[in-house]
């Protein structure tokens, strides 16, 4: 295990990859505490924490004004830089030849991944607190592997322990089919499909299955995590948390609201998971030049995403557990009752599982078809069909969206 000053000398070299025109618009004070530590190595002893802290709130605080999607990009990348100027200096704080313990670790990565959840990247290093966290990973996973888990058996079993006299309704499944077949029969004609045999070689669809491998290689990362049962109820909401005690209270306990990292660019923010998973090569038929989107949903058994629809194609791998699917052609919409409302008007107000007839009559019309999405299958869903997803157990699917 590495000292704390060997971990010091091994992210300052990161500090070359910095450059200071991509937040020129950046006001004065701000700049010049960013520009000393730029500039001089032995300038961090000069710069208190304190100061770091305030270009941190001030930048926090600009972001979090009015729309996300109006944020200044100078703004995240000020957030990117100082989160990493910081970590700098919390580490330069510990005495150099001690190593780090899990309360140096949970302070360094709460530092990071507020960082990583509010910045962007900057354009030398988009990667920038992306290899610190791994830098901080490869000294320090010792550390990680006492975090002991609570899990009862019975809820280990509850990964594989599914109610086998589940029909595997009317969809049809195909074996690896070839990229033509593949681009004629379903981008061509938007027909969804189940794939098996085209992930069995990710790394993921065994190590995942072992909850103490995520606690080691990102238990003390933070990520959003949204609570209740399902997004269209008022009392849901949204949370920051590590993803150990995700794991601890929301995948391995029944009780309290149902907690699930839902839509999340997981793979971006911990690049270590990328390594487990890799993009479909069927995700080459595209219109653009745009990357995939690739978000995770990781969560307990009950986790339910409401009838909706979205703009992309998307493949669905199934890496851990199974997932009920109810899916509808776009031709069905009017028999699903959208809502009115501008934002949730991709999203319906029948739930499939149980209809509610008498206010919604023409749901009788509509032609579901059900899937069981069984670990190591795919789901192609063409652009906008209908989709609604409840997991029968503890789960992890990774959303292939492109356009
Ligand atoms: O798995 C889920 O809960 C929902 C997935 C989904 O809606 C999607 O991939 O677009
Ligand atoms: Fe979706």
């Amino acid at each position: 295990m590495s000292t704390a000053s060997e971990i010091y000398t091994e992210l300052l070299e990161l500090k070359t990859r910095i450059g200071l025109e991509e937040i020129s618009e950046l006001d004065i004070a701000c700049k010049s505490t960013i520009h000393r530590f730029l500039s001089n190595d032995s300038a961090l002893s000069n710069i208190p924490i304190i100061k770091i802290d305030a270009v941190l709130d001030y930048t926090y605080e600009r972001i979090n004004i009015g729309n996300w999607k109006d944020v200044k990009p100078y703004l995240r990348k000020t957030m990117t830089i100082a989160s990493y100027i910081k970590l700098i200096a919390c580490i330069k704080s510990i005495e150099p030849s001690s190593h780090l313990d899990v309360l140096h670790l949970q302070k360094l990565f709460k530092i990071i991944d507020h960082g990583l959840l509010f910045g962007c990247p900057i354009e030398k290093e988009p990667q920038l607190l992306q290899k610190c966290a791994t830098i901080l990973n490869k000294h320090n996973c010792e550390q990680l592997t006492d975090m002991k888990l609570s899990s009862s058996a019975q809820n280990q079993d509850d990964i594989q322990n599914i109610d086998s006299s589940c029909h595997q309704g009317n969809e049809i499944i195909v074996e690896c089919p070839s990229m033509e077949y593949f681009y004629k029969e379903h981008i061509l004609t938007q027909k969804p499909v189940v794939l098996t045999n085209c992930i069995q070689h990710w790394p993921a669809l065994t190590k995942w299955t072992d909850q103490s491998y995520l606690i080691k290689l990102a238990g003390l990362r933070t990520v959003p995590v949204e609570l209740g049962s399902k997004y269209t109820d008022a009392e849901w909401t949204q949370k920051l948390m590590t993803l150990g005690d995700f794991i601890k209270q929301h995948i391995f306990t029944t009780e309290g609201p149902t907690g699930y990292l839902a839509q999340y660019q997981l793979f971006d923010h911990i690049s270590e998971l990328k390594n487990d998973i890799c993009e479909p090569e069927y995700c080459c038929f595209s219109d653009t030049n745009d990357p995939v989107d690739i978000n995770a949903w990781f969560g307990p058994k009950g986790t339910v995403s409401p009838l909706h629809h979205d703009p992309k194609k998307n493949l669905l791998a199934q890496v851990v557990g199974e997932k009920r699917i109810y899916l509808f052609s776009p031709s069905d919409s009017e028999f699903l009752y959208p809502h009115d409302d501008e934002l949730l008007n991709n999203t319906a107000r029948v739930d499939p599982r149980c209809p509610d007839l008498e206010l919604y009559p023409k749901y009788k019309d509509a032609k579901a078809q059900i899937c069981i999405l069984k670990p190591g299958q795919m789901l192609y869903i063409p652009p906008k069909w209908w989709h609604f997803v409840e997991s029968l157990s503890i789960s992890f699917s990774v959303s292939f969206w492109w356009e």
